[in-house]
């Protein structure tokens, strides 16, 4: 952001800092001025500490940032990862669903579609035990998705969340880490000849999942005696790099594409999501796509008021740059989205961490908070001690599901409740008068004060609210999008490109400089630490 903007950010937070939400929350018609809703999501901000003259300094700020050609360049395909030369057409995964006519280009569109028909014929082929077109092993009872990062967050978020629409017909499983105690595990209690090894790594290259497939090829190679043509069959892979997964030796027709202007952490609409599909079947994999293009177009229509994506947007920008608060919390209200934290780290922290602008300059503002969260009620229980009565105020997003997909009714009248508690005492707090009046009879003077001290809570800590009507895979699509292009539109104001992730690469450069020196060679270039670790490592394991 431009000076000026940063000053108008700064005008606004320092007349509202001594504003206590307790009396924002008093003004008249609080929640219907703030809070607004897209499809199956509404969005309550009434508990940010925010008033319309400084959403409309904010509005200006988008404005200035020309953020609707911004938001077109990507739905047409226009090259936004610069760094990498891409376009970013996440969205052209599903826009086959979109109400308004697509952006996209055509020959993108088409290739898109084939590989969604063909996807659809492989959880055809599973579904009914079949070899079908691909030569799949019959009676797969079990499915790995062999996949880090977006080849496995979104996924497996997606999975957990639409459990209530799960076929039965497989069950899944996730082999992120290169960590061998879950692979162990997995070899151990699955049986290989009916289990099917998706393997998911957009560049296949990652050393996690290579390293993963080969030990899971060599599992199912010892349960066929050696034959691996047979061990083969049980392999489907999707990559953008289909030359390798076919040098890898899984024939064509057990490749799904994806391509270069999908990032990873926006992938799980491609054929990543395969494992989903899996799980849920093709009509269910289809309702999400359907939910996360009503999102879209409601992001291409919306004034920028009305607009879901762009309000969290600049909720997240005015409490990062104009309160200065460096991290945010996710709190999902659902166990089927205990996921969601994780995804969001990425989807947010890989996108946003950056702290050079798209053209290599120094930025004037701080970018992304850092990202985290557990499931509510469970985090109550632990860490939301430190949110009502830290030092450091960290505005949340609560996120609640009306309608549940059981029955039991007073679980979830006790799990609403408790969502709706929080965010109230978050931002009304306790004062010191309402502790002191609660204290206990007996108490001395000074030891009565000192009680209502601890047991008094500041306050006026942010919170939005987003409420579902219910967890489904519409409104669940609609979610992730919203997320999606939340992240498009601070990019667009802290100038940064959010689809390229260059920090992640250091560490995996020094990891394979360090793989053959754990085992012997000399340790004269690495740091005193490394090499001090290395000696430890080496004398521990004989
Ligand atoms: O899908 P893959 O190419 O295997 O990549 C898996 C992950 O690894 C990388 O290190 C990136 O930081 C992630 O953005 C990516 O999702």
């Amino acid at each position: 952001m431009q000076a000026g903007q940063l000053d108008s950010l700064a005008r606004e937070a320092a007349r509202l800092r001594p504003v206590h939400l307790r009396e924002l929350l008093k003004q008249e018609q609080r929640f219907e001025r703030f809070s607004r809703r897209a499809g199956p999501i509404l969005l309550d901000f009434s508990r940010q500490k925010l008033d319309e003259p400084a959403l409309a300094a904010l509005g200006t700020i988008l404005d200035q940032h020309a953020w609707q050609a911004r938001r077109d360049a990507m739905f047409r395909g226009d090259v936004l990862n610069a760094s990498e030369q891409r376009p970013v057409l996440h969205t052209a995964l599903r826009a086959g669903y979109s109400a308004l006519p697509s952006l996209a280009p055509a020959a993108v569109r088409a290739e898109v579609d084939e590989t969604l028909a063909r996807m659809a014929h492989m959880v055809d082929a599973v579904e009914r035990s079949e070899p079908g077109d691909f030569d799949l092993p019959e009676g797969i009872t079990d499915v790995i998705n062999l996949g880090i990062g977006g080849s496995d967050l979104g996924p497996r978020l997606a999975v957990d969340a639409l459990a209530a629409f799960h076929t039965g017909r497989v069950r899944c499983h996730f082999l992120p880490n290169v960590d061998g105690h879950r692979t162990a595990s997995l070899m151990r209690s699955l049986d290989p000849r009916r289990t099917l090894v998706l393997l998911v790594s957009k560049s296949f290259t990652t050393q996690e999942t290579l390293l993963n497939a080969a030990v899971l090829k060599e599992w199912l190679v010892n349960a066929y005696e050696g034959n691996g043509e047979r061990a083969n069959r049980h392999f489907l892979a999707v990559s953008a790099n289909v030359d390798a997964a076919r040098a890898y030796g899984i024939p064509s027709q057990r490749v799904l594409p994806m391509w270069d202007y999908v990032g990873g952490r926006y992938s799980v609409w491609s054929a990543v999501g395969l494992v989903l599909a899996l799980a849920v079947g093709m009509d269910h994999f289809r309702a999400l796509l359907r939910g996360a293009a009503q999102m879209d177009d409601h992001f291409r229509t919306a004034d920028w008021r009305d607009n879901l994506p762009v309000l969290l947007a600049l909720i997240g920008v005015w409490n990062r740059n104009g309160l200065g608060f460096p991290a945010h919390g996710v709190i999902p209200y659902h166990d089927g989205l205990g996921k969601l934290p994780a995804f969001l780290q990425q989807l947010e922290m890989e996108s946003l961490g950056k702290s050079v602008s798209a053209e290599g300059g120094d930025l004037r503002q701080a970018t992304v908070p850092v990202v985290w969260g557990s499931v509510g009620t469970n985090a109550q229980h632990a860490f939301f001690q430190a949110l009502h009565q830290g030092t450091d105020i960290v505005p949340l997003d609560l996120i609640g599901v009306a309608r549940p997909a059981h029955a039991l009714g007073a679980n979830h009248e006790a799990l609403l409740a408790n969502l709706l508690a929080q965010g109230a005492a978050f931002a009304l707090g306790k004062t010191a008068e309402q502790a002191l009046a609660e204290s206990p009879a007996g108490l001395d003077e000074s030891a009565r004060h000192s009680l209502a001290a601890q047991r008094t809570f500041a306050g006026d800590r942010p919170s939005s609210t987003l409420l579902l009507d219910s967890l489904d895979p519409g409104s669940f699509g609609a979610l992730l999008a919203l997320y999606e292009h939340k992240v498009l539109i601070q990019a667009l104001l802290w100038d940064i490109n959010a689809f390229d992730q260059w920090g992640v690469e250091l560490g995996k450069t020094l990891a394979k400089s360090i793989l053959p020196a754990l085992a012997s060679g000399s340790l004269s270039s690495f740091d005193a630490s490394t090499r001090g670790l290395i000696e430890t490592l080496r004398g521990l394991r004989g």
